[in-house]
């Protein structure tokens, strides 16, 4: 995003939801996404991303509320926005049987770009996301990361003012991953506003913005780091010997929200209403293993607003 952050609301939606038979997909999701942000939906599969994603751009219909992206109603003016969106679905909708170049000269067709404005664009985007040696290429043969990056070009080869990514980095490695988000901070700092959800913590922390959504209910939303200093948990560490062992019985304390393993050592999260957390562990596990404060991660954020912490601390 530009330095200058920009108040223009590109989304906006309020009491949004989508039922489906008696099942409640999404519910009383309120959004406002401004220009130039990078906006992460992090959830765990089922709850509700995709469904959001498909009715913010005007693909789904909503059972309850209001959506407005760029200044428009989408459910009444959803046609005028086609032009000035991009949408990349996990599944890179590419065209297998056709080369790189027939994928980015077929979907700049479709968007009504003359001939040599589609040209111009085309060797634009075959540059900049380093696709020239395999513009012959079928898509279909293309690496997962050579497809996401095709599978991009094609998503902003009309230069969008806001592109939705749903989940568009399940299929590469991290490498890949890296690459393509350098992208998206380009073109955030060009001005596009880009929506795009994940399951991955590390993709979710690089977001300007965070909405935790649970079962179609956004549980928390704002920026990772603002997000990271209002846990309402202490987050504690343990090391030494035989840590699984410690594992049970912190877990029987009523103060302790979550207990985990890294390698050898356990991360322990404990309610911030208790004032002395570091006495209330020594006391569970002797003076055997070391044991110290933290600093707070973005899956600890994810951990108490989900689940049996967000229960037990709202
Ligand atoms: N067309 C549909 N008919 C019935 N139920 C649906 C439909 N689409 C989605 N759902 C249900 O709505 C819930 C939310 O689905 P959604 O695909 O939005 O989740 P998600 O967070 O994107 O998950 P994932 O990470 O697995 O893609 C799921 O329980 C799903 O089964």
């Amino acid at each position: 995003m530009n330095d200058e952050k920009s108040d223009e609301i590109v989304v906006r939606c309020t009491n949004l939801g989508k039922r489906f038979g008696d099942y409640w997909a999404v519910s009383e999701l309120d959004l406002t996404i401004r220009k130039g942000e990078i906006y992460g939906f992090l959830g765990p599969n089922g709850c509700g991303k995709s469904t959001t994603i498909r009715m913010l751009t005007g693909l789904l219909t909503p059972s309850t509320g209001e959506v407005e992206v760029l200044g428009k109603d989408v459910a009444a003016q959803g046609e005028a926005l086609k032009s000035r969106i991009g949408y990349m679905t996990q599944k890179f909708s590419l065209y297998g049987n056709l080369t790189v170049l027939e994928n980015l000269q077929f979907v700049a067709r479709i968007y009504g770009l003359n001939s040599s404005a589609a040209q111009a664009r085309i060797s634009e985007l075959i540059s900049e996301y380093d696709l020239g040696s395999k513009q012959d290429v079928l898509a279909e043969s293309l690496s997962g990361g050579q497809k996401q990056r095709l599978a991009l070009a094609t998503a902003v080869i009309h230069k969008p003012a806001l592109l939705f990514l749903d989940e568009p980095t399940s299929a590469v490695d991290p490498e890949n991953r890296r690459a393509f988000w350098e992208q998206l901070f380009a073109l955030s700092a060009q001005g596009t506003t880009i929506l795009v959800s994940t399951h991955y913590m590390d993709e979710a922390e690089r977001c300007h913005r965070l909405a935790i959504l649970e079962q179609g209910k956004k549980r928390a939303d704002d920026s990772p780091s603002d997000l990271m200093q209002r846990l309402k948990v202490h987050v504690c560490e343990i090391s030494g010997e035989q840590v699984s062992a410690l594992k049970a019985p912190l877990s029987s304390l009523p103060e302790v929200i979550s207990v985990s393993q890294i390698g050898a050592r356990l991360r322990v999260l404990v309610d911030k209403r208790n004032d002395t957390p570091l006495e209330l562990l020594r006391s569970k596990i002797g003076t055997e293993h070391q044991l110290d404060f933290t600093r707070p991660n973005l899956e600890d954020v994810f951990v108490t607003n989900t689940g049996r912490g967000y229960a037990a601390l709202a």
